[in-house]
This record gives structure tokens, sequence and C-alpha cells, in this order.
């Protein structure tokens, strides 16, 4: 391990002298003299002083370079049947005029602008005009509805909206428009503007004085110079799910991220000028923004924008012929992808049909790589498969194999070793570290490194409460795991109530307030359990109110489809159950870790404080559909 032990203990003996090192590879207009400032923790900020424009980092200064002819981006699109290449040159001129379009309709530095969109060019370039205008953007995941779009517009208070007349998924139109017009709707704050790329699968409809077509005012927009703004300044706001319906705002800020891009890139993917990289992941996503969007570009590398899936799009051989057709050196995707692979292909026929002699390692993320996943990867493509550990907060690896330093033996089940900048430590619930080998909540040590979330979009006081207040001088990762003795870390699942399904982290409270708003629920819960294909998918219990008149399977049908309107079809909530009671805790509470470990078929521990363990025995059938009581023993509580 000597090149990645000597980079962590370079980080470790003088953080900012490692993080200073690594903005020499940025182009600021004015460089940092100060690398962080740490007046006010537990608010840190890196490079305080400097200034910079990330879109010019992203693209003009590889044009300046000499790489203008270079392939910058790739769209792929098996659900229109289409391919198109940008070069840098092309994408520098097209970012420029969708951002003096912008310009036209208000916005300016500071302003946000909320991206609703499909993965189409337009969608990248609105990202980067926003960045070359210094404007915030805040991409909404198209399979959220529109409720979810109208929270978020009511937090970010966006000045426009981009979105397109519609997405494609394999088997339906989806109308985006339409959405957009209901979510305005629904929010008390009024964008003043909506940029639209109008698809021509399907064309929408646009609202006079509110609504501009893309193609009228980007085509014949001049170019917009990119606007300096301070490394402290917001890039973007990414929402993600919390334990509450109300979804967070993670901040990520120019300078850190450009540097904690341009660093990871290079060490953590090993990825530099002119490779092509594929992270097939949607722009709604950290990783679509990370390893989609910037890190590439800033890189100077080629980046794959793919609109399809791994499987259906039209078969489970579509990833390997986008890498054969691209070329593509390193793809990042989540374990759910290689699972849905695996499932239509698994002796991996399809591999062995194209020539991947480009690829050098495969990346996952997003959700826990079970070893099965590990091997079946490995065995199909012969080459290093790594398993990354991250968050959206954090923005790049926590853990991961550092392949672009060397190359270190991988563990089945781990995602490596900590990247520098970050400290991770295994604490129990007193705050004690906890010997190598034994399970707990996984934090990092203050400051987090460049890139990682200063704080949550207008709201100081809930970035403390959610993260840094549990534990003092850490950050609260929300994963529970354990370090071994050679400091790789194994994460073992969420410690609260946030479902990971397919990748997508899904708050269970924003789900039970969609089923507790139903006139017939008296209460509910909804628990995340195992699935063998999206990691785990969402269940819901209620108990109908008494004197309520609806057919148990009438209410559950009724609760699906209230899910999917409300939160979308990306919330996967398939099945809900009607039960005669929760179990409970005397003073009230519900108990989902134990619903959760019944449906996942565990032994769960039952408190001694629960209420009447004759519940517990009443839904095990509902929750475990399977196994007769008998199979499992009596459940007693005292565990
Ligand atoms: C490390 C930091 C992070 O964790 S960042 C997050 C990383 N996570 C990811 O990148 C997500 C990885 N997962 C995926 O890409 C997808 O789940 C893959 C594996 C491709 C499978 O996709 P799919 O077959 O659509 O299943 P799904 O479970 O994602 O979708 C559920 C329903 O939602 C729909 N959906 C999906 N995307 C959209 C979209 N952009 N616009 C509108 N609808 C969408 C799907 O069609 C599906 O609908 P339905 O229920 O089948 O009708």
């Amino acid at each position: 391990m000597d090149a990645y032990q000597r980079a962590y203990e370079d980080w470790l003996t003088d953080p900012e002298a490692f993080w200073g090192a690594a903005a020499r590879s940025v182009t600021w207009t004015r460089p940092p003299r100060r690398i962080l400032d740490r007046d006010r923790p537990p608010f840190y900020r890196w490079f305080p002083d400097a200034e910079l424009n990330t879109s010019v980092n992203a693209l003009d200064r590889h044009v300046e370079a000499g790489r203008g002819e270079q392939t910058a981006l790739v769209y792929d699109s098996p659900v229109t049947g289409t391919a198109r290449r940008y070069t840098f040159t092309q994408l520098t001129e097209e970012v420029a005029r969708a951002a003096s379009a912008l310009a036209s309709l208000g916005v300016g530095r500071g302003d946000r602008v909320i991206v609703y969109m499909p993965m189409i060019p337009e969608a990248v370039v609105a990202m980067l005009a926003c960045a070359r205008l210094g404007a915030v953007h805040s991409v909404v995941f198209g399979g959220f509805a529109a409720p979810e779009l109208a929270a978020r517009i009511d937090d970010a208070r966006p000045k426009a909206v981009v979105a397109a007349s519609c997405g494609i998924e394999p088997t339906r139109l989806v109308p985006y428009k339409p959405m957009l017009d209901e979510a305005i709707d629904l929010a008390t704050h009024k964008p003043v503007a909506c940029l639209v790329v109008q698809r021509e699968q399907q064309r929408c409809v646009l609202v006079a004085g509110r609504d501009h077509d893309w193609e009228h005012l980007v085509t014949a927009a001049p170019p917009h110079p990119p606007v300096p703004v301070a490394a402290t300044d917001p890039l973007y706001i990414l929402y993600t799910s919390g334990t509450t319906g109300r979804p967070k705002g993670i901040v990520r800020d120019n300078g850190g991220h450009a540097v904690a891009m341009a660093w990871s890139m290079r060490n953590v993917y090993g990825i530099g000028p002119g490779d092509v990289m594929w992270a097939a992941s949607d722009i709604g996503w950290a990783v679509g923004h990370s390893y989609t969007v910037y890190a590439p570009l800033l890189a100077g590398a080629t980046t794959i924008l793919y609109e399809g899936k791994p499987v259906g799009t039209p078969d489970a051989g579509a990833f390997w012929r986008v890498i054969a057709d691209h070329g593509v050196n390193v793809l990042f995707t989540a374990p759910t992808a290689i699972r849905a692979i695996k499932k239509e292909d698994p002796g991996a026929e399809l591999v062995g049909r194209y020539d991947l002699s480009s690829l050098r390692a495969l990346f996952l993320a997003g959700e826990r790589l079970d070893p099965a996943t590990f091997d079946w990867a490995t065995d199909a493509l012969g080459l290093p498969v790594i398993d990354n550990w991250w968050q959206t907060e954090t923005g790049w690896p926590v853990a991961s194999s550092p392949f672009g330093l060397e190359r270190i033996p991988l563990k089945a089940g781990s995602a490596s070793v900590p990247m520098p900048g970050y400290d991770i430590r295994v604490l129990d619930a007193e705050g004690a570290e906890v010997p190598r080998g034994t399970e707990g909540a996984l934090c990092l040590r203050l400051p987090l490194p460049p890139g990682a979330l200063p704080t949550l979009w207008e709201d100081d006081d809930r970035y403390v409460a959610s993260y840094l207040s549990a534990f003092d001088g850490y950050y609260l990762t929300g994963d529970g795991g354990f370090l071994d003795e050679d400091r790789y870390v194994f994460v073992l699942g969420r410690t609260d109530d946030v479902i990971n399904v397919a990748g997508h982290r899904l708050s269970a409270g924003s789900m039970e307030a969609v089923l507790a708003a139903h006139p017939a629920v008296a209460e509910c819960a909804v628990v995340g359990v195992a699935d063998p294909f999206k990691g785990q998918v969402p269940r819901g219990l209620v108990v109908i109110k008494s004197g309520a008149e609806i057919a148990p399977q009438a209410l559950e049908a009724d609760l699906v489809a209230r899910v999917r309107a409300e939160i979308g079809p990306v919330a996967s909530l398939r099945r809900v159950d009607v039960v005669a009671a929760l179990p409970k805790t005397r003073s009230g509470k519900i108990l989902r870790r134990v619903m959760r470990e019944l449906a996942d078929g565990r032994s769960p521990a039952i408190p001694s404080t629960i209420e009447d363990a004759s519940v517990l025995e009443a839904i095990r059938p509902v929750l475990v559909p399977d196994s007769p009581v008998s199979d499992r023993g009596p459940l007693s509580p005292g565990g």
C-alpha cells in the first residue's frame, strides 16, 4: 500500500498542505492563500479567499489547452435510438449560449435554478450554464412526482426551472411538463420562468409569459462570459431523503468541489485527460452530479450520458455494448444494475459478445455491494470490481480502493480503505470508539474534506442537528458497520429509517405521511425490507380506523397508488397490508426495527418495554408469509 499509505499519511500529517497542493490542479481567478477557515466550528470553509468559475474548469480551459476537438460528452440513448457527440469546443459554446438564455430570463449569480430533466445533453448543459453564471442549480430526479418537486421548489425558491417535455422509460413516456405545471400550482413559491426542451416524442403546451422554448432561446443567444464566484459560493443544492418527510438540501460549494472532484477522478478512479468515464447514474443523484457531469469534465476526460437501462434497452448486454462502442475505461454503477444484468444473463454470455478491452475497472456504489454480486461481476469481467462507500452529503468516496494510486487487495463485502480527507471512526452509543471488528455507528472526524457538504441549504441548525449533534467533533453518517484489523471498512446498512431502494435513498417518514393522510387509516408504519434485486424495498402496514367502511384490499391498492402519485414511481412501494394493530413499546413507539428484522427472516431482539407481544405474533405471517410461526419459535419479550 505504498502510494496510498503515503497519500493518507501526508493528509493526516498536514491536511491543509495536502489540499493546498491538490488545489493547484484547479484554474482559479484568484488562487487560495488561505486553505481552511476554522474560525466558526463546526462550520468549516475550504479556500475562503479564493475565486473561480467551475464551468471554465470543466470546459474552457481544456479548449485553451488545445483539447477543443476532443469529445467531451457522448449522449447514447437506446430509448430514442440516437447517439451524439459534443467536443469540448461545442459543449463550451452550447453552455455559454444556455447561460445567456438563462441570464435573459433574469437568472444571475446566487439565483437558484431547478433542473427537472431526463438524461439528455440539455440537462448537462443547463447545469454547466448555471455554473457559468454563478447561479445555483438543483437537479430533481425525474422519478419524483409533482408534490416532491413542489417541496423542492418551495425550499430552493428558484428564479427559473429548466425542464423537458417528457422523459422516456422503456415501457412508457413520462410527461415531465404536466408534472412541472402541477408542482408550480402546488408550490407557494412561483418561479418567474421555465425553459423547456420540446422533445419530439411528446411535445407540451407552454404557458404564455412564463415558459420559453429552449430551442428558440438558446440557439439564438450570444455566448455569456463566465462569472467568477467565491470558492465558498454554492454550486448546487441536491436534495436527499432524511428520516422525516422534508428533504434535506445538501449544499456543494464551488472551490472545494472542484478540488475534490479533480483529486478523486485521478487518484480514486484513475481517470485523466483523454480517458473515457461512464457513471451510469441518473443526473438526479450525487453519482450523476459528481462522476457523470463534473469530475470527468474537470479532468479533461470524455463522459457518457446514457438514456437507457441495464436490461431491456434492448437486453442485458446494453452496458457491454456502450463500453465497446465508446471505449469506456471505467464504468461506475450501482449494485442493483449488476444484479439486474445477472438475473437476465446469469452465465454472463453477453459479456463475451463485446470488445471490453478498454475497460480497466468497475466501480459500484449507492448501496451495499453483496458478496454474490461482487463475485459474479469479478468472474464475468475478470477486472477489479471496486466497492465505494460515500453519500450524497460527502459528494465523493469516503472509502474505496485507491485504484488511481495503486492496486490494493479487495475484500468481498468491504468498501476498502478510507480516502485522504476522511478519518473514519466506529463509535458506540456513548460515543466511545469500539475495537476493530466490532460493529457501531460509522462516523467521520471533523472537519470534513473539500467537496463534502458545508451545511444544508439555508438551515445551519438542521445541519448540526442531523449530522453533528450525536457525537461532539464527529459527522454521523447514519450508516452502521465496522473496521477490520487492516482498516478496511465494512458498511452494513442504515441505522435510521432511511430506506435504500435500488440505490435510491428514500424516507420511510415521507411514505408514512402519505399513508397516514388517508381518511381510513388510523396508524401506519413503513419499513425497508431486504429484496434480492433492489437491495431493499419499502413495505407498508396500516391499521384501519374503527368505523371506516372500506375493504382492506381496496385500501391497500389505494395506498400503493397514492404513494406512487405523491412521491413517485421511484418509491417502489408495491405492498401495503392491513393489520389489526402495530407492535409498540409502552410509551407508544412503533417497533419498526423489529418488524424489519422479522421481514428479513432474522430473529429480532424484542425490547422488554413492548406493550403487547401478541401483536407481533399476529403480524408475523404478514411479514414472513412463507414461514409458519412454529418454524421460528415463540417471540418473547426481554431480548
Ligand atoms: C454514493 C452516493 C449515492 O448513493 S448517489 C445515488 C446512487 N444511486 C443511483 O445511481 C441509482 C442506481 N439505480 C438505478 O440507476 C436504477 O435503479 C436502475 C438499476 C438503472 C434500474 O432502473 P429502473 O428499472 O428504472 O428501476 P427503478 O427502481 O430505478 O425505478 C422504479 C420506477 O421508477 C421509474 N423511473 C426510474 N427513473 C425514472 C425517471 N428518470 N423518470 C421517471 N420515472 C423513472 C421506473 O420506470 C420504475 O417505474 P415502474 O414502477 O416500473 O413503473
